[in-house]
This record gives C-alpha cells, structure tokens and sequence, in this order.
C-alpha cells in the first residue's frame, strides 16, 4: 500500500531546532514542507537557504487556511505554545510539540481537546532515543534504589528550568517509587536553591552553560554503592528521527501522547 504524504508546517523554522527540522522534512519524501510561522516581531524575515520556497506566516490561523497543513511541529518558546497548540488543535492541524513549558494542567487541557476533534497530538519533552531509554531505565532503577536526584545540563539560552526532559523523567520516578523525603531532615540551605528544585521527594538541579547542548544525569544512591544514568545530546540532529517518527505516528492518533516513549514500537 502507498504510504501518505504528510503536509508540515514548521513554527520556528529559524531556531536552533527549527532549521533542523527543516532539514529532516525535506529529505524525507514521505513529507512535504507547507509553510513555516515565524515570530510576528520578525514579519519582514523572507525565507532564505533551505527555506527558500517555503511561504512564511505569522500566524497559525492563516498558514492552516492557506496551506491545509496536516502538522504542525513546534520548535518556538514556552511563552507562545500553548496559544499555538490551541490554535493548530482548533483548526484540525496535528500538532507535534517539542517546545518544553507546559504545565500538567495545560497538557491534559490539550488532550482534552484532541479527543473531542478525535485528532492525534504529540508533545515530547525530548525526541532522542537516548534520553528515552535514560528516562525509562531510571524509571525501573527508581523501583530497587529510590534514593534519587536529577542533574539536568544546558546551553545557557535556554529559557525554562527545570528542563522538560528532566521533568518527565522526574514524572516517570514518582509512578515506580513511593514519595520518600530524602536527605537529613534538619538539613538547611545556607544559599537559597543550593538543594535545588523539589519534586516529590526528590531534588532537581538546572545547569545552564555556553558549550552545552542537551545532557541528564540521575544518581541514584544506595548502601555502599551508586548508579549513574547519563544522556547527552551532542548536537541538534540527535533530536530528528524522534520528530520524524511523531510526525507519522500523529497521523494515527485519536488523542493527545505525552512521551515519546508512548509510541515506540
Ligand atoms: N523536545 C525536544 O527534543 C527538544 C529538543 C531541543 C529543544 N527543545 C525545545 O524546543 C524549543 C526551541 O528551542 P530552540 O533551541 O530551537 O530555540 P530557539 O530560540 O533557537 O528557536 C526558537 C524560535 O522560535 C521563534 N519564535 C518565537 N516566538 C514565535 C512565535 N510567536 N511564532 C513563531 N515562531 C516564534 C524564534 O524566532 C526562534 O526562531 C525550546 O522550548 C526547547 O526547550 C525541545
Ligand atoms: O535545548 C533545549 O532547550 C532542550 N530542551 C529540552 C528539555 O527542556 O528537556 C530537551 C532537549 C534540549
């Protein structure tokens, strides 16, 4: 059987992510690239390089009524997302999400959405498969060594902390362990944040420094002995075949996924 093709449209095709995306798309002949929505504070920016060709919009509303995307994939920032993904779920466009910033709230507000359209949806905190197998061996790691801190390590313009991954991770540990307070409990912080954040008894902590791309580490502590489970994404391509993927998975969907981990085979 032919397979589909699949029209995109691309939300911040200019950004770090966005420009590989881009690049995935369009080597992929199974996927078309329709449009791209570009930040309404950069209006006059015309397609250029490997966007040559593509119409831009700044609003997803006109890009949907001008070029019927089937996707949406969002690469844009946690202060625009969720207008975005209300919009695109509105309009019948399948959002593919990785723009991190949601709260729990608004995702299960979202996927509310999507099951009343009976559209597919995808939100993915990150789309290496690496970090997927990181989150889900310290998900069962959790079960028999519950003594357990995140130690998340990013570019330094990133914008929201903690990291999506480092949440989702922290989402899956709180599922395999009972809450359990850890640390001395008259423990004191003589520099605010110097534990970190709290979630769920445990402790997550941001590092935000030039040089770095996307890296986890979870530690995991118990009687005479330590366990270390470490992800890093050395450079944005790391990310493509997880889009890819959720691209076409979304077209299957009759609901909202939050987790890659969700959809793999
Ligand atoms: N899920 C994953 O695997 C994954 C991986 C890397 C990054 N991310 C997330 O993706 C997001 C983007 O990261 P980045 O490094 O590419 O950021 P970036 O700042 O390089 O790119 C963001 C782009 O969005 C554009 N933008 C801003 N407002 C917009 C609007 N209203 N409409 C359209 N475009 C708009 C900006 O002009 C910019 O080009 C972040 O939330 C980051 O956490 C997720
Ligand atoms: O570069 C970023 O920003 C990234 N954000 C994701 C997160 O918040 O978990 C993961 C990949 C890189």
């Amino acid at each position: 059987m032919e397979k589909k093709h699949i029209r995109v449209m691309i939300a911040g095709p200019n950004g770090r992510m966005g420009q590989e995306a881009v690049k995935m798309v369009l080597a992929d002949p199974q996927l078309e690239l329709v449009a791209g929505i570009v930040s309404p504070a950069r209006k006059d920016v015309q397609g250029e390089g490997t966007l040559s060709g593509i119409p831009l919009f700044t609003s997803i509303e006109e890009a949907s009524e001008t070029v019927k995307p089937d996707v949406l994939v969002d690469f844009t920032n946690p202060h625009v997302i969720l207008e975005h993904a209300i919009s695109a779920i509105r309009l019948g466009v399948r959002p593919v999400i990785g723009t991190t910033g949601l709260s729990p709230d608004e995702i299960e507000m979202l996927d509310k959405q999507c099951r009343e359209k009976g559209l597919g949806a995808i939100i993915a905190p990150n789309f290496a498969i690496g970090a997927i197998l990181m989150m889900k061996f310290a998900q069962e790691a959790a079960k028999y060594m519950p003594h357990v801190e995140i130690i998340e390590l990013h570019h330094d313009q990133k914008l929201d902390a903690p990291s999506g991954t480092s949440i989702k991770t922290a989402e899956l540990i709180a599922e395999s362990r009972k809450e359990l307070k850890q640390g001395h409990p008259d423990e004191k912080e003589v520099i605010d944040g110097a534990r970190g954040g709290y979630y769920n008894g445990f402790r997550i902590h941001s590092v935000r420094l030039p040089g770095m791309v996307a890296h986890q580490e979870v530690l995991f502590g118990h009687v005479g002995q330590t366990l270390s489970i470490r992800h890093d994404s050395l450079n944005r391509e790391s990310f493509m075949p997880g889009v890819n993927l959720a691209i076409k998975k979304a077209m299957d969907l009759d609901h909202l996924v939050y987790g890659l981990e969700n959809v793999l085979d």
